[in-house]
Protein backbone atom coordinates (compact mmCIF):
# COMPACT_ATOMS: atom_id res chain seq x y z
CA UNK A 1 0.00 0.00 0.00
CA UNK A 2 2.62 2.66 1.13
CA UNK A 3 4.68 1.64 -1.77
CA UNK A 4 1.59 2.20 -4.26
CA UNK A 5 1.09 5.43 -2.31
CA UNK A 6 4.71 6.55 -2.97
CA UNK A 7 4.41 5.47 -6.69
CA UNK A 8 1.47 7.53 -7.16
CA UNK A 9 1.93 10.20 -5.26
CA UNK A 10 6.03 10.64 -6.95
CA UNK A 11 4.52 11.86 -10.09
CA UNK A 12 1.75 14.99 -8.01
CA UNK A 13 4.56 16.17 -6.47
CA UNK A 14 6.93 16.41 -9.66
CA UNK A 15 3.58 17.85 -11.07
CA UNK A 16 3.12 20.32 -8.35
CA UNK A 17 7.16 21.18 -7.99
CA UNK A 18 7.30 21.73 -11.93
CA UNK A 19 4.18 24.22 -11.91
CA UNK A 20 5.68 25.60 -9.22
CA UNK A 21 8.90 26.57 -10.96
CA UNK A 22 7.07 27.07 -14.23
CA UNK A 23 4.90 30.17 -12.35
CA UNK A 24 8.08 31.55 -10.80
CA UNK A 25 9.50 31.46 -14.42
CA UNK A 26 6.39 32.92 -15.56
CA UNK A 27 6.87 35.49 -12.36
CA UNK A 28 10.86 36.52 -13.14
CA UNK A 29 9.32 36.71 -16.93
CA UNK A 30 6.54 39.18 -15.89
CA UNK A 31 8.41 41.12 -13.38
CA UNK A 32 11.24 41.68 -16.13
CA UNK A 33 9.07 42.78 -18.66
CA UNK A 34 7.50 45.08 -15.96
CA UNK A 35 11.20 45.89 -15.28
CA UNK A 36 11.80 46.69 -19.07
CA UNK A 37 8.77 48.74 -19.26
CA UNK A 38 9.39 50.95 -16.42
CA UNK A 39 13.44 51.44 -17.95
CA UNK A 40 11.95 51.71 -20.74
CA UNK A 41 9.72 55.09 -19.55
CA UNK A 42 10.27 58.01 -22.10
CA UNK A 43 12.55 55.71 -24.80
CA UNK A 44 11.19 55.85 -28.15
CA UNK A 45 9.07 52.74 -29.22
CA UNK A 46 11.24 52.23 -32.19
CA UNK A 47 14.18 51.62 -30.02
CA UNK A 48 12.81 49.21 -27.64
CA UNK A 49 11.36 47.40 -30.64
CA UNK A 50 15.04 47.93 -31.67
CA UNK A 51 16.54 46.22 -28.82
CA UNK A 52 14.14 43.39 -28.55
CA UNK A 53 15.30 42.60 -31.98
CA UNK A 54 18.91 43.11 -31.29
CA UNK A 55 18.70 40.77 -27.89
CA UNK A 56 17.56 37.37 -30.37
CA UNK A 57 20.59 38.91 -33.00
CA UNK A 58 17.64 39.36 -35.23
CA UNK A 59 18.19 41.00 -38.41
CA UNK A 60 15.94 44.29 -38.63
CA UNK A 61 16.59 45.21 -42.48
CA UNK A 62 13.77 47.62 -44.70
CA UNK A 63 13.06 44.16 -46.36
CA UNK A 64 12.94 42.04 -42.92
CA UNK A 65 9.37 41.32 -41.68
CA UNK A 66 9.68 42.31 -37.54
CA UNK A 67 5.85 41.86 -36.39
CA UNK A 68 7.71 38.94 -34.14
CA UNK A 69 9.02 41.69 -32.01
CA UNK A 70 6.12 44.36 -31.53
CA UNK A 71 3.61 44.09 -29.26
CA UNK A 72 -0.26 44.17 -29.61
CA UNK A 73 -1.32 47.77 -29.57
CA UNK A 74 2.37 49.44 -30.66
CA UNK A 75 1.79 50.11 -34.06
CA UNK A 76 -0.18 53.01 -32.92
CA UNK A 77 2.34 54.30 -30.76
CA UNK A 78 5.00 53.90 -33.55
CA UNK A 79 2.21 56.11 -36.43
CA UNK A 80 2.80 58.38 -33.67
CA UNK A 81 6.63 58.41 -32.97
CA UNK A 82 6.56 58.31 -37.40
CA UNK A 83 4.23 60.92 -37.47
CA UNK A 84 6.26 63.60 -35.36
CA UNK A 85 9.45 62.46 -37.60
CA UNK A 86 8.04 63.19 -40.01
CA UNK A 87 7.28 66.68 -39.13
CA UNK A 88 10.58 67.38 -38.52
CA UNK A 89 10.95 66.28 -41.95
CA UNK A 90 8.72 68.86 -42.94
CA UNK A 91 10.26 71.70 -41.15
CA UNK A 92 13.67 71.07 -41.96
CA UNK A 93 12.23 71.70 -46.60
CA UNK A 94 10.67 74.83 -45.12
CA UNK A 95 7.05 73.97 -45.31
CA UNK A 96 4.63 75.83 -43.32
CA UNK A 97 2.98 73.36 -41.97
CA UNK A 98 1.12 75.51 -39.58
CA UNK A 99 -0.84 78.06 -42.16
CA UNK A 100 -0.65 75.66 -45.05
CA UNK A 101 -4.02 73.42 -45.34
CA UNK A 102 -2.92 71.14 -48.06
CA UNK A 103 0.30 69.98 -45.25
CA UNK A 104 -1.25 70.46 -41.92
CA UNK A 105 -1.68 66.79 -41.07
CA UNK A 106 0.60 65.26 -44.14
CA UNK A 107 2.78 64.02 -41.52
CA UNK A 108 0.42 61.81 -39.60
CA UNK A 109 -1.16 60.87 -43.41
CA UNK A 110 2.69 60.06 -44.66
CA UNK A 111 3.41 58.32 -41.28
CA UNK A 112 0.05 55.69 -40.84
CA UNK A 113 0.69 55.38 -45.06
CA UNK A 114 4.00 53.92 -44.44
CA UNK A 115 3.16 51.82 -41.21
CA UNK A 116 -0.34 50.50 -42.35
CA UNK A 117 0.13 50.25 -45.77
CA UNK A 118 3.17 50.47 -48.20
CA UNK A 119 5.47 49.20 -45.47
CA UNK A 120 3.00 47.28 -43.67
CA UNK A 121 4.32 43.82 -44.74
CA UNK A 122 7.29 44.49 -42.00
CA UNK A 123 5.17 45.13 -38.98
CA UNK A 124 2.27 42.29 -39.01
CA UNK A 125 2.33 38.17 -39.34
CA UNK A 126 2.46 36.57 -42.25
CA UNK A 127 -0.91 36.03 -43.55
CA UNK A 128 -2.54 32.13 -42.62
CA UNK A 129 -2.00 30.10 -45.99
CA UNK A 130 -4.58 27.08 -45.69
CA UNK A 131 -3.31 24.12 -47.13
CA UNK A 132 -5.24 21.28 -48.30
CA UNK A 133 -3.94 18.16 -49.43
CA UNK A 134 -3.30 17.29 -53.04
CA UNK A 135 -5.95 14.21 -52.78
CA UNK A 136 -6.34 14.05 -56.55
CA UNK A 137 -2.37 13.72 -56.62
CA UNK A 138 -2.32 16.41 -59.35
CA UNK A 139 0.96 17.03 -61.29
CA UNK A 140 0.13 19.34 -63.66
CA UNK A 141 1.57 23.40 -64.63
CA UNK A 142 -0.27 26.28 -62.56
CA UNK A 143 -0.23 29.31 -62.91
CA UNK A 144 -1.65 32.58 -61.28
CA UNK A 145 -0.93 35.72 -62.26
CA UNK A 146 -0.85 38.58 -63.08
CA UNK A 147 -1.06 39.34 -59.63
CA UNK A 148 -0.64 42.94 -58.86
CA UNK A 149 2.42 44.54 -57.10
CA UNK A 150 3.25 47.47 -54.93
CA UNK A 151 6.00 47.88 -53.44
CA UNK A 152 9.02 50.64 -53.13
CA UNK A 153 12.57 50.23 -53.37
CA UNK A 154 14.71 50.57 -50.24
CA UNK A 155 17.33 53.91 -51.80
CA UNK A 156 14.70 56.19 -52.54
CA UNK A 157 11.33 54.72 -50.78
CA UNK A 158 10.39 55.21 -54.45
CA UNK A 159 7.21 53.02 -55.25
CA UNK A 160 7.98 50.09 -57.63
CA UNK A 161 4.90 48.76 -59.60
CA UNK A 162 4.24 45.68 -61.19
CA UNK A 163 3.11 42.26 -61.72
CA UNK A 164 3.89 38.76 -61.27
CA UNK A 165 3.59 35.69 -62.27
CA UNK A 166 3.98 31.99 -60.70
CA UNK A 167 3.95 28.76 -61.76
CA UNK A 168 3.98 25.83 -59.62
CA UNK A 169 4.46 21.92 -60.15
CA UNK A 170 3.40 20.01 -57.58
CA UNK A 171 3.76 16.42 -56.52
CA UNK A 172 1.48 14.12 -54.56
CA UNK A 173 3.36 15.38 -51.48
CA UNK A 174 2.71 18.83 -52.21
CA UNK A 175 -0.21 20.97 -50.32
CA UNK A 176 -1.93 22.91 -52.05
CA UNK A 177 -3.23 26.50 -50.74
CA UNK A 178 -5.70 28.69 -52.27
CA UNK A 179 -5.65 31.01 -55.40
CA UNK A 180 -6.02 34.07 -53.07
CA UNK A 181 -3.13 32.77 -50.51
CA UNK A 182 -0.51 33.75 -54.10
CA UNK A 183 -2.20 37.50 -53.64
CA UNK A 184 -1.86 37.58 -50.02
CA UNK A 185 1.56 35.87 -49.68
CA UNK A 186 3.18 38.66 -52.54
CA UNK A 187 1.11 41.57 -51.21
CA UNK A 188 3.04 40.46 -47.80
CA UNK A 189 6.37 40.69 -48.93
CA UNK A 190 6.15 43.23 -51.36
CA UNK A 191 4.52 45.72 -49.20
CA UNK A 192 8.36 46.54 -47.88
CA UNK A 193 11.15 48.64 -48.97
CA UNK A 194 13.46 46.40 -51.18
CA UNK A 195 15.24 45.48 -54.31
CA UNK A 196 13.44 43.54 -56.65
CA UNK A 197 15.99 40.54 -56.80
CA UNK A 198 15.70 39.99 -53.53
CA UNK A 199 11.91 40.15 -53.35
CA UNK A 200 11.74 37.25 -55.97
CA UNK A 201 13.85 35.05 -54.67
CA UNK A 202 12.08 35.55 -51.07
CA UNK A 203 9.08 34.94 -52.05
CA UNK A 204 9.81 31.65 -54.26
CA UNK A 205 12.01 30.10 -51.50
CA UNK A 206 8.42 31.23 -49.17
CA UNK A 207 6.53 29.09 -52.02
CA UNK A 208 8.52 26.76 -51.95
CA UNK A 209 8.86 26.07 -47.80
CA UNK A 210 4.85 26.03 -47.73
CA UNK A 211 3.67 24.32 -50.72
CA UNK A 212 6.97 21.66 -51.48
CA UNK A 213 6.40 21.86 -55.34
CA UNK A 214 8.66 19.96 -57.65
CA UNK A 215 8.83 23.39 -59.05
CA UNK A 216 8.36 26.87 -58.79
CA UNK A 217 8.73 29.62 -60.90
CA UNK A 218 8.44 33.27 -60.34
CA UNK A 219 8.41 36.06 -63.23
CA UNK A 220 7.69 39.76 -62.01
CA UNK A 221 8.34 42.78 -64.18
CA UNK A 222 8.15 46.55 -62.72
CA UNK A 223 8.48 50.07 -63.40
CA UNK A 224 10.57 51.89 -61.22
CA UNK A 225 9.77 55.21 -60.08
CA UNK A 226 13.16 55.94 -59.09
CA UNK A 227 14.09 56.00 -62.69
CA UNK A 228 11.24 57.43 -63.82
CA UNK A 229 9.77 60.39 -61.46
CA UNK A 230 13.55 61.62 -60.80
CA UNK A 231 17.00 60.50 -61.77
CA UNK A 232 17.79 59.50 -65.25
CA UNK A 233 13.94 59.87 -65.92
CA UNK A 234 14.00 56.96 -68.24
CA UNK A 235 10.14 56.28 -68.51
CA UNK A 236 9.78 53.38 -70.23
CA UNK A 237 12.69 51.28 -69.01
CA UNK A 238 11.59 48.52 -66.65
CA UNK A 239 13.16 45.61 -64.56
CA UNK A 240 12.02 41.77 -65.32
CA UNK A 241 13.35 38.99 -63.18
CA UNK A 242 12.93 34.97 -63.65
CA UNK A 243 13.50 33.26 -60.66
CA UNK A 244 12.99 29.34 -62.08
CA UNK A 245 13.63 26.32 -59.63
CA UNK A 246 13.58 22.59 -59.44
CA UNK A 247 11.37 20.93 -62.40
CA UNK A 248 11.49 24.61 -64.11
CA UNK A 249 15.09 24.58 -63.78
CA UNK A 250 15.70 21.19 -65.30
CA UNK A 251 12.98 21.04 -67.89
CA UNK A 252 13.40 23.26 -70.85
CA UNK A 253 10.09 22.21 -71.98
CA UNK A 254 8.27 23.37 -68.86
CA UNK A 255 10.17 26.03 -68.81
CA UNK A 256 8.82 27.28 -72.38
CA UNK A 257 5.12 26.55 -71.77
CA UNK A 258 4.95 28.63 -68.48
CA UNK A 259 6.74 31.48 -70.19
CA UNK A 260 4.33 31.01 -73.48
CA UNK A 261 1.54 30.62 -71.18
CA UNK A 262 2.25 34.04 -69.19
CA UNK A 263 0.28 37.14 -70.66
CA UNK A 264 3.35 39.52 -70.28
CA UNK A 265 1.35 42.20 -72.79
N1 LIG B 1 19.42 46.50 -58.61
C1 LIG B 1 18.40 47.26 -58.28
N2 LIG B 1 18.55 48.59 -58.29
C2 LIG B 1 17.49 49.36 -57.96
C3 LIG B 1 16.24 48.84 -57.63
N3 LIG B 1 15.41 49.87 -57.38
C4 LIG B 1 16.14 50.99 -57.55
N4 LIG B 1 17.40 50.71 -57.93
C5 LIG B 1 18.56 51.56 -58.26
O1 LIG B 1 19.31 51.85 -57.12
C6 LIG B 1 20.31 52.76 -57.49
C7 LIG B 1 20.75 53.63 -56.34
O2 LIG B 1 21.87 54.31 -56.83
P1 LIG B 1 22.72 55.43 -56.12
O3 LIG B 1 23.81 55.79 -57.04
O4 LIG B 1 23.09 55.00 -54.75
O5 LIG B 1 21.65 56.59 -55.95
P2 LIG B 1 21.46 57.89 -56.87
O6 LIG B 1 22.70 58.70 -56.88
O7 LIG B 1 20.22 58.58 -56.41
O8 LIG B 1 21.26 57.22 -58.30
P3 LIG B 1 20.43 57.66 -59.59
O9 LIG B 1 19.12 56.94 -59.53
O10 LIG B 1 21.25 57.18 -60.76
O11 LIG B 1 20.26 59.15 -59.60
C8 LIG B 1 19.73 53.50 -58.68
O12 LIG B 1 20.51 53.16 -59.81
C9 LIG B 1 18.32 52.92 -58.82
O13 LIG B 1 17.89 52.92 -60.15
C10 LIG B 1 16.09 47.42 -57.63
O14 LIG B 1 15.04 46.85 -57.34
N5 LIG B 1 17.20 46.69 -57.97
Amino acid sequence: MTTKKTIHQAPKKVAAKRSASAKSVVKKDLAKKLVAKKDDAGTPLSVVIRRRIEAQNARFHANDNIAAFIEPGELEGLIDEVAQKMQGVLESLVIDTENDHNTKNTSRRVAKMYVQEVFNGRYVDQPTLTKFPNVSRLNELMIIGPITVRSACSHHLCPIMGRIWIGVLPNKGSALIGLSKYSRLTEWVMCRPQIQEEAVVELADMLEKKIKPIGVAVVMDADHFCMQWRGVKDRDSKMINSVMRGAFLRDSNLRREFLALIDRK
